[in-house]
């Protein structure tokens, strides 16, 4: 579904990516890890075609980004970090705006519309302005708007940051919902979002990928060498170990 190679990305003298290459199969829900500032938005903004990268290709659904970046956003859905909600808008009428601009056909609109609304559990706001909406509420439009054209690959930066328990779960259950519909990937800072939904792990630290497995393959392989129960969470602070001093506190220093 997604194949990036080699992709560099320099911000005037500072390489936020550096040779970053990976797949994603069709279908996959990825979890998307690292640490702030380790290159995850950077790299989501170059797949989704909003920023350039300074060399590398993507290849989207068989398409080289670079040369087909009309076609290839068609089959991009994304959540940015702020979704570009329109406060003033209800949400309705906000969704029937974004089917417009993604080019939805002008005889599935209202279809499309209606389907998100179920999809997102938004019929009950359906007519309320956005400005008035819970931060939960905010980021399930921002999810509809993104799915709202049907596309193969779902890219969510952070779309849990900030909401409350409930909120979560019922996030993690609309992401979950896409798995049979197309691919996701996910980027989060709160690992046990991942082991909920995710069937894959993709780790970057300081612009490269340092982690690329199979979620189940990975915990598997980490319990043997370590023969005893292993979580997400200690894998990623091993991989950040220079950062991970308070270990010691465990053992009664
Ligand atoms: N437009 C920009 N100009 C200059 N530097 C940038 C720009 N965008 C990102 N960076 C830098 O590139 C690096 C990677 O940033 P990025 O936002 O991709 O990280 P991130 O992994 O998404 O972090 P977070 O989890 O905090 O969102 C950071 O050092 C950041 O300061």
């Amino acid at each position: 579904m997604l194949i990036a190679k080699h992709i560099s990305k320099k911000f005037g003298a500072h390489q936020a990516l550096e040779n970053v290459s990976f797949e994603i199969n069709k279908g996959d829900i990825v979890g998307f890890l690292g640490k702030n500032g380790a290159g995850k938005t950077t790299l989501m903004r170059i797949l989704t075609t909003f920023l350039t990268a300074s060399s590398g290709t993507v290849i989207i659904d068989g398409e080289d980004i670079a040369k087909h970046s009309l076609s290839v956003r068609e089959k991009i859905g994304y959540l940015p970090e702020k979704p570009p909600l329109y406060s003033e808008m209800t949400v309705a009428s906000y969704l029937k705006f974004a089917a417009q601009i993604k080019g939805v056909a002008a005889k599935r609109e209202s279809f499309q519309v209606a389907k998100v609304l179920d999809d997102c559990d938004l019929q009950r706001v359906k007519n309320q302005k956005i400005a008035t909406l819970s931060k939960g509420y905010k980021q399930r439009v921002g999810i509809a708007q993104a799915i709202i054209h049907e596309p193969k690959l779902l890219i969510l930066d952070e779309p849990t940051s900030g909401l409350d328990p409930i909120q979560i779960l019922q996030v993690l259950a609309l992401i979950k919902n896409q798995r049979n519909q197309r691919t996701v990937l996910l980027s989060t800072h709160t690992l046990n979002e991942i082991e909920q939904v995710a069937q894959r792990i993709l780790m970057m630290k300081a612009g490269h990928i340092v982690l690329d497995e199979s979620l189940e393959e990975l915990l598997k392989k980490q319990q043997l060498a370590q023969s005893h129960p292993v979580t997400l969470e200690q894998i990623f602070i091993d991989y950040h170990q220079e950062q991970a001093p308070l270990n010691f506190l465990g053992q009664g220093l």
